[in-house]
């Protein structure tokens, strides 16, 4: 869409956009608050409205067309708390989130005056904040926890942090019944869950313990005193509770590296897509604020969306993901793609007929199926889906094995070695080891930049390309998977900056002299191309402090890249 840039008040030409609507231009901040109150109120209206279909449920869909980078809305949260999904590892640490804040302390250490659950230090200001642990601290007041001396076991089963939110939730019917009604209306899939091994989990872990330690106290103190705090706090409600966050808690990064959730009931609207067209961002300073972003230009029509899984799992695995935790069967374009968009990130080697690679691979016959059986693209093989699940068990195991401990250099070679006999060079498995091996090669003892033979320096960029080219497909504006692509970039830049460097040393009697500065120049120019790119892209993670110390990281490798400039020995060009 073409849009004249003259401020919409006095038409002077005008640089600044409204972050709203990204249509009209203004002059100056004064220029556009003016003309907010005048016209552009009503204006810029939000180009999206709430839709529903027997499918999906609720979802938006774009009213007109919305431009890349258009902020779609910004919300507070309803609830936020400790992850209500935390594995026996995270459930079993003495390290453990304050209630008032989430910074980390010691079970143990200081605790609330009043609930007596931990806390960083008697008087942190969200022990007694209404939107953080007052919420729930008139409740946990009747429980009884274990003291000093007691065994430290039932430190672990007293404080289970992962009810704390199902119990927040619950508590909002206090401080608003309109809020607790906005929060029972979002989709439970109760009748789904019932029966499955995470409502047989909740049961014990959430619901018998919530009513076993604090909801029994505090209706029998109800019932003396003839007075109701919580009007409704059956199992139902808690079960109910517990599908509403699986299906809808979105998990926010802090920057002390610790996860929490938060509902938010505008955000959670957004409907799936493996390839989606928004993300979202939050404001760790301002109350763990959403804002969601169109992340490419969005046609009318369009359903605006997000993606609930990893994007870079392969096809069988999101599918399952979303299957077993969102209770839907994802049909997305990538999803319907054998291939996945051409990227085969799931695809299998072909063993051939007689047990002699064919050079083909292996690839799902109906993607959409569960059970699928695969074939060959290139000769007549085809394998059970049994066999395929088989294979990937296993591979599974031997890549959680090397990623899980401290591997070395060595160990990372060698499987991604014997992997590349079974699975196409990008495959998901293989990414995620390329990925660690990228960041090794020019950081670990024995392994750092300037150490690495031409060969393995030339292997780091490759594999660093190759990466960047899945994302370019999958990701093509980098807004899905900001931090993962920014370090490919920088790692990319390293590599290219040391073959710079290297090719500069090298004598003009190696390398006639005109093929040196083409070599040197087209190196620098991508080192300082990936750079730029990164710079962007991450403009998105601000909120988090990996962004932000990503983005340090790559400025400085732009000052770098700048000074090499000045002092090359061949001509370095903008
Ligand atoms: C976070 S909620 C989204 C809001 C929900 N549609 C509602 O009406 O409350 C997630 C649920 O929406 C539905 N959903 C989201 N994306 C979908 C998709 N691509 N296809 C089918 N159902 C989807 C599923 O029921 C899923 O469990």
């Amino acid at each position: 869409m073409e849009v004249e840039k003259k401020c919409g008040l006095c038409g002077e030409a005008s640089k600044h956009k409204c972050a709203g609507c990204q249509l009209v231009y203004y002059c100056c901040p004064e220029h556009q608050k003016k003309h907010w109150r005048v016209k552009h109120k009503n204006e810029c209206a939000k180009p999206y409205e709430l839709a529903k279909n027997e499918e999906i449920g609720r979802f938006f869909v774009a009213t007109k067309a919305i431009a890349k980078d258009t902020i779609l809305f910004t919300e507070n949260p309803l609830v936020i708390g400790p992850k209500w999904n935390l594995d026996e590892y995270e459930q079993r640490s003495a390290i453990v989130p304050c209630v008032g804040c989430f910074a980390d302390c010691h079970l143990g250490q200081f605790q609330c005056g009043l609930c007596r659950w931990p806390a960083c230090k008697p008087d942190c200001p969200g022990l007694t904040n209404a939107n953080l642990h007052g919420l729930e601290c008139g409740i946990l007041r009747f429980g009884h926890p274990p003291k000093p001396g007691d065994d430290p076991e039932s430190f672990f089963e007293y404080y289970r942090y992962d009810a704390l939110l199902v119990l927040k939730c619950l508590a909002t019917q206090i401080r608003s019944p309109a809020l607790f009604d906005q929060m029972i209306n979002l989709e439970s899939h109760y009748e789904a869950r019932k029966g499955t091994r995470y409502f047989r989990d909740a049961d014990e872990r959430v619901v018998s313990y919530l009513i076993r330690n604090f909801l029994e106290p505090l209706q029998k103190l109800e019932l003396k005193e003839g007075k109701q705090v919580l009007k409704i706090c059956d199992r139902k409600t808690l079960h109910m509770i517990s599908g509403i966050l699986e299906v809808n808690a979105m998990v926010i990064p802090l920057a002390n590296g610790r996860e929490i959730c938060g509902l938010y009931p505008i955000g959670c609207m957004l409907e799936h897509c493996c390839i989606p067209n928004s993300f979202y961002t939050f404001d760790c300073s301002k109350g763990m604020k959403l804002t969601f972003k169109a992340g490419r230009d969005i046609k009318k029509g369009e359903h605006l969306s997000t993606t609930y899984t990893h994007s870079l799992w392969g096809t069988q695995l999101r599918r399952e993901h979303l299957k077993t935790n969102k209770y839907f069967s994802c049909k997305c374009e990538r999803c319907s793609d054998p291939t996945e968009l051409g990227t085969f990130l799931s695809a299998l080697r072909c063993m051939g007929l007689e047990g002699e690679p064919c050079g083909g691979f292996q690839l799902p016959i109906d993607p959409l199926s569960d059970v699928s059986d695969w074939k060959c693209n290139n000769c007549p093989v085809q394998i059970t889906y049994d066999q395929v699940n088989f294979l990937m068990s296993k591979i599974g195991e031997e890549v959680d094995d090397v990623m899980g401990r401290k591997s070395s250099v060595k160990e990372f070679e060698d499987l991604i070695h014997k992997l590349q006999n079974f699975l196409h060079p990008n495959h998901f498995h293989l990414l995620t080891l390329k990925h660690s091996l990228v960041q090794m090669y020019g950081h670990f003892k024995g392994f750092l930049l300037s150490e690495l033979p031409d060969e393995m320096l030339k292997r780091k960029l490759q594999m660093c390309r190759d990466m960047m080219r899945i994302i370019d497909t999958l990701d093509p504006q980098s807004f899905r998977l900001s931090l993962y692509a920014g370090v490919i970039l920088l790692e990319q830049q390293a590599a290219l900056l040391e073959l710079t460097k290297r090719t500069q040393r090298k004598s003009e009697a190696e390398f006639p002299r005109d093929n040196q500065i083409g070599d040197v120049q087209r190196n620098f120019d991508e080192a300082v191309q990936c750079l730029n790119r990164a710079k962007v892209i991450l403009k998105n993670e601000m909120g988090t402090q990996q962004g932000k110390k990503l983005l340090e990281k790559v400025l400085e490798a732009l000052d770098r890249a700048d000074s090499m400039k000045n002092m090359a020995t061949v001509p370095l060009v903008d």
